[in-house]
This record gives C-alpha cells, structure tokens and sequence, in this order.
C-alpha cells in the first residue's frame, strides 16, 4: 500500500486586485509514495509547496484526493503519524533551542519525563548537541534549520515531508540533513521532499517526480531516469594481443555500429562507459518544454 496517494489534486488561486480573474496552479497532479526517499523538483513557482500544503491539509483542493496510509489527509488519526517541515517557518529568535523543542513537545503532547533523552538524541543526529541553551538569535540560519529538522522528528513521524529541507544550508549542513534522511529510510519510514538542489536529489532519493506549470512531468526511479537519458559512450579498446589502450567517444547510435568495426578490425573491448544528462540537464529540458527530447 502507498504511504502517500495523490490522485487528480487541481487547485486554483484568485488574482489581480479584485480577485476575478482564476490562476490554475495545479492541473490535475497524481503521484504515489512509498517507503522510500521520493524527491520532489521543479522550477520556481512550478506548485511543489502548494501540494504539500495540500498534503498536510493547510488548503482546501478544488477536486482531488489525496491518501495518507490509505485514509484520507484529513483524518485527524493520520496526522499523528506525519512529520512536516514547512519552507519559511516562523521562528522567534528570541527563545532558545530548547524552549523551541519544549514549545513543539508540549504541542505533540510528549510527557516531561521523556523529553531529555529525546533532545539529546535529536540533536546529536543534526549536530547540535551543546548549543541548546543558547538563543536562536546566535545560531546560523544553517542551525535553525537543522533544528528545525529535529522539531519535526519529536513525535517520531512515520512519513515525512520535507519543504525545502537543504534550502541555505552550507555543504556540511546538506550533507547532516541527508544523512538524517537516509537514517530515516532505513529505520522504514517515507521521506517526501522537495529540493532546488539537483546534486543532493540525485544522490540522496530513490524516486523523483518533475513538476512543471502544475503538472508532473515525469516520475521515476533515479536510475532508471538517468540510464534512460544515456547522450553516449566511452569505448576503450586495444589491438588484440597489444597493451596500449585506446578510448573514443561515441553517440548513442554509433554505439553497435562502432562495436562492429572494432570487432572486424581485431580489436577487443576493454570497457564501455555510459554518459548520461545529469538530473539537472534533465530538469532543465522539461523546463524548456523539450522533455521528450531523447
Ligand atoms: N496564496 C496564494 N495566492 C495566489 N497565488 C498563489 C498563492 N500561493 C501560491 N500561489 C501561486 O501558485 C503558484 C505555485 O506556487 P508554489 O509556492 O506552490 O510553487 P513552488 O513550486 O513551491 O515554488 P518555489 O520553488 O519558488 O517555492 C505560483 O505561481 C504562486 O505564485
């Protein structure tokens, strides 16, 4: 069974001053998650935050309907079970970490008596252990976020979803949030997240979906996408009988071609490398509406 199912989400925003005027910013969106990491791209403005509010039931859809382990998002039992980290939170500066994660366990109802040791496993796994009493006003945007993070982890969510979750994190602070996120797969639990960070969704997520102008371009697995986005190869090759390597670069449709001369003309294949679009090349095509390109 889907963790997360998203059939058909359409929804519409009123604009212009006197609010006659109707923008569809989602156009009938479905998508599935399972127990895995399903990183979710696309361009700016392109709908992501707008079905994840959706998700979590922050607005109301125009049609559609949307899944948590099989009960609808507004059941209030499902809720307990998900875990969100919204984009811009609101975070007073003022407190410090510990009156934040004393704020968020009072609302997830977490008894006094648990709390120490929840906090200290939190914050190790965002490293952060040290810092708790100190105010947010002296941590870097990087911390906050991190401690954000572990805010949403408190009532230990089986499905998380994950706005932003890298968003003006320095390289250090990404690669703590993957880890974390990683740790969450293997201990059974479903991330969905959406990233502008193409390196980190490519090495970080089982699946990924491309939305673009409201509508969900593409969903699969990394792997399968990026073989399936193969541009061409790197042949090495030697003389039979001979040391001395040789390489060439060739196009996807040489390929057998090539295979066939090298082979008439006595010379073995010593490897043959794949170059593939980079996700990031791959997004960028479906944004110039040139996704079918290949
Ligand atoms: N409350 C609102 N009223 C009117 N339009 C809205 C509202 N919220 C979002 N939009 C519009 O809906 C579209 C989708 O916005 P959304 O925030 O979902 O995009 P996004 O993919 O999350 O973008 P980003 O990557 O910049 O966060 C945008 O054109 C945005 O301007």
């Amino acid at each position: 069974m889907a963790i997360l199912s998203v059939k058909n989400l359409q929804k519409s925003y009123k604009k212009g001053f006197l609010k006659k005027e109707s923008v569809k910013v989602l156009k009938g969106v479905n998508f599935e998650v399972s127990r895995e990491i399903f990183g979710f791209i696309g361009p700016n403005g392109a709908g992501k935050t707008t079905t994840m509010k959706a998700i979590m039931g922050f607005i109301f859809p125009d049609s559609g309907e949307i899944r948590i382990f099989g009960k609808l998002n507004t059941d209030v039992s499902v809720k307990r079970k998900v875990g969100f980290l919204p984009e811009r939170p609101y975070v007073p500066l003022s407190i410090t970490g510990k009156e934040y994660l004393d704020f968020c366990a009072d609302v997830y109802g977490i008894p006094y008596y648990k709390r120490r040791k929840k906090y200290l496993k939190l914050l190790e796994l965002v490293e952060l252990v040290g810092v708790e009493e100190r105010k947010l006003s002296s941590y870097s945007k990087g911390m906050v976020q991190r401690l954000l993070f572990a805010a949403t982890l408190l009532n230990e969510p089986e499905f998380l979803i994950l706005d932003e979750p890298m968003s003006g994190l320095d390289p250090v602070g990404r690669s703590v949030i993957a880890s974390v996120i990683r740790r969450l797969k293997e201990e059974g639990k479903a991330v969905f997240y959406s990233s502008h960070i193409i390196q980190d969704v490519e090495r970080l997520s089982d699946k990924v979906a491309i939305i673009v102008g409201g509508e969900i371009k593409l969903i699969d697995s990394v792997s399968s996408l990026i073989s399936k986005f193969i541009t061409g190869y790197t042949l090495v090759y030697r003389k039979v009988g001979e040391s001395s390597l040789l390489s060439k670069e060739i196009s996807r449709q040489e390929l057998w071609s090539f295979l066939e001369k090298l082979r008439r003309e006595g010379y073995e294949i010593v490897a043959v490398e794949p170059k593939s679009l980079s996700l990031e090349d791959i997004l960028v095509s479906f944004i110039k509406g040139s996704g079918g390109m290949i």
